[in-house]
C-alpha cells in the first residue's frame, strides 16, 4: 500500500469515528442525557481527520497548509487523543502537562519549516512529538495495569510498541540517505502503517476506558443515592451487616438513629420538587456536621435517613440525635423562591445481640413513629419516651 492510500485511509477512519461520535451525541441529547465525556475525543478525531486530508492533498494545496499547518493540527489531534484517555481514566489534570508539550512540538516543527531545515529533521520532530503523545495515552491506560484485564494490557503493550516504531522511523530519517540499504518508501510505509494501527488501538483503548467508567458508575449507583451522595438503603444495609454480627459479642453497643423530616410533602407541594431536593441535600450536610467520621449516614428513601453510630450507647446516641434535631431546626434552607424552615423527628435504638436487620429497623421505626405521634420535632429512644421536644 502506498503512503497516499494510507493517508487517505487515516483521514477516512478518523472521519467515520467523527460521524459515529456525532450520532452518539445526538442520541444522548434526545434521551435527555447530553454526552459531555466524549467532547475531547471528538475534537481529537476532527483534528486528525482534517490533518490527514491536508497531508493527502500535499502538492495540490499550498505548502504552508499541507506541511506546517497540517502537522500542527495533527499534533493537536494526538495530544487530544491522549487527553481523552486521561479524562476517561478519571484524571483531568492532563491539560497542565499536555498543552505545554503540544506548544513545544508545534513551535519546533514550524520553526524547522520556517528555517528551511532538512525534511529529515522535520520528520524526526513530528515522529518524536507523535511518539510522546502516544506514550502519554498508553500511560493513561497503563494506570490500571496491576488489576487490568488482558485486553487492557494488550492495548498498552501495542501502543508502546507502535510509539517506538514511530519514534524509530523519525530517527531513521536523521541518518544519511542510503546507509542501511533500506528503501525510504518502505520506512515511510512502516511509519504511516504504525499510525494507522495506533488509530485503531487508541479507539479500542478509549472505548474500553469509557465502558469501565460506565460500569463503575453503575456499580456506585447501586449503593449510593445520587441526590444526596450518601449510601442508599442497599448501601446502608451493607454497611450495617457487620455491626449486627458484632453485636453478638460483648463490648460497646452500636446505635441506630432513624430521621424523618417533618411535613416534607408540604415543601414539595408549596415550593416544588427542586426546592425539596435542595432541602434533602442541605439536611445531609447539616447532619454530617454533627457526626464523627466513623458514623455512617444513609438515605432509606423519601425524606427518611438512617445513621449508624458504632461504639455508642443509647444515651450518647440520643444526645447526638438531639444535637441533630436542634441543628436541623436552627438552619433555614435557602431555596430559589423561599427560605424554608424544617424540623425532623428521630427514633433512636441500639443493636441487640438477637437483632436481625428487620427487628432492628422495626424497633427504630417504632421510636420514630412515637416521635411523630408525640408532635414531631422530637427525639424518641426505644423506650418510647420522648427525651426532648
Ligand atoms: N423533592 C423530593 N421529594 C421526594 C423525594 N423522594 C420522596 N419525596 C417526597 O417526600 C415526601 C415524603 O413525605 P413523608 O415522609 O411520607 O411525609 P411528610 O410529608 O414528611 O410527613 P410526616 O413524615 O408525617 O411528617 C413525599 O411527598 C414524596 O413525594 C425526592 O427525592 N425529592
Amino acid at each position: 500500500m502506498d503512503i497516499k492510500t494510507l493517508q487517505l485511509a487515516l483521514a477516512l477512519g478518523n472521519l467515520s469515528l467523527c460521524a459515529a461520535l456525532f450520532f452518539f451525541g445526538l442520541e444522548a441529547r434526545r434521551s435527555g442525557n447530553p454526552a459531555r465525556v466524549h467532547a475531547t475525543w471528538a475534537w481529537a478525531k476532527q483534528c486528525q481527520a482534517v490533518a490527514w486530508l491536508l497531508l493527502y492533498f500535499r502538492g495540490v494545496l499550498p505548502d504552508f497548509l499541507t506541511i506546517p499547518f497540517a502537522n500542527a493540527v495533527l499534533f493537536a489531534g494526538f495530544a487530544l487523543d491522549a487527553a481523552a484517555l486521561w479524562e476517561q481514566a478519571g484524571r483531568r489534570v492532563w491539560r497542565s502537562h499536555l498543552l505545554p508539550a503540544l506548544g513545544v512540538a508545534i513551535g519546533m516543527y514550524v520553526g524547522a519549516w520556517l528555517l528551511q531545515a532538512p525534511a529529515g529533521m522535520r520528520i524526526a520532530i513530528a515522529s518524536g512529538a507523535a511518539g510522546l503523545f502516544f506514550v502519554a495515552g498508553a500511560a493513561a491506560l497503563g494506570r490500571g495495569w496491576s488489576g487490568g484485564t488482558p485486553l487492557r494490557r494488550y492495548l498498552v503493550v501495542t501502543m508502546l510498541a507502535l510509539s517506538a516504531a514511530v519514534v524509530l522511523r523519525g530517527l531513521w530519517s536523521l541518518l544519511p540517505e542510503g546507509v542501511n540499504g533500506v528503501s525510504t518508501l518502505a520506512v515511510q510505509g512502516v511509519g504511516v502503517g504504525a499510525l494507522y494501527l495506533m488509530m485503531l488501538s487508541n479507539a479500542f483503548g478509549y472505548l474500553l476506558l469509557a465502558r469501565e467508567q460506565a460500569q463503575s458508575e453503575l456499580a456506585r449507583l447501586e449503593v449510593v443515592d445520587p441526590l444526596t451522595d450518601v449510601p442508599n438503603r442497599r448501601g446502608f444495609y451493607q454497611a450495617l451487616t457487620p455491626w449486627i454480627a458484632l453485636a453478638r459479642r460483648p463490648g460497646m453497643p452500636t446505635a441506630l438513629i432513624i430521621l424523618n423530616l417533618d411535613q416534607f410533602k408540604r415543601v414539595n407541594d408549596s415550593y416544588g420538587h427542586p426546592a425539596g431536593d435542595m432541602v434533602l441535600k442541605a439536611m445531609v450536610d447539616v447532619c454530617k456536621k454533627q457526626l464523627r467520621d466513623s458514623d455512617q449516614m444513609g438515605r432509606l428513601g423519601g425524606a427518611e435517613f438512617a445513621i449508624l453510630l458504632p461504639r455508642t450507647s443509647l444515651e450518647d446516641a440520643s444526645m447526638v440525635a438531639e444535637r441533630i434535631r436542634n441543628a436541623v431546626a436552627a438552619l433555614p434552607v435557602k431555596a430559589e423562591k423561599a427560605i424554608i424552615n424544617m424540623t425532623a423527628s428521630l427514633g433512636v435504638t441500639v443493636i441487640r445481640a438477637e437483632d436481625s436487620t428487620v427487628s432492628l429497623f422495626k424497633r427504630a421505626d417504632e421510636a420514630l413513629q412515637a416521635a411523630k405521634q408525640g408532635g414531631r420535632n422530637r427525639v424518641v429512644e426505644l423506650s418510647h419516651q420522648a427525651v426532648t421536644n
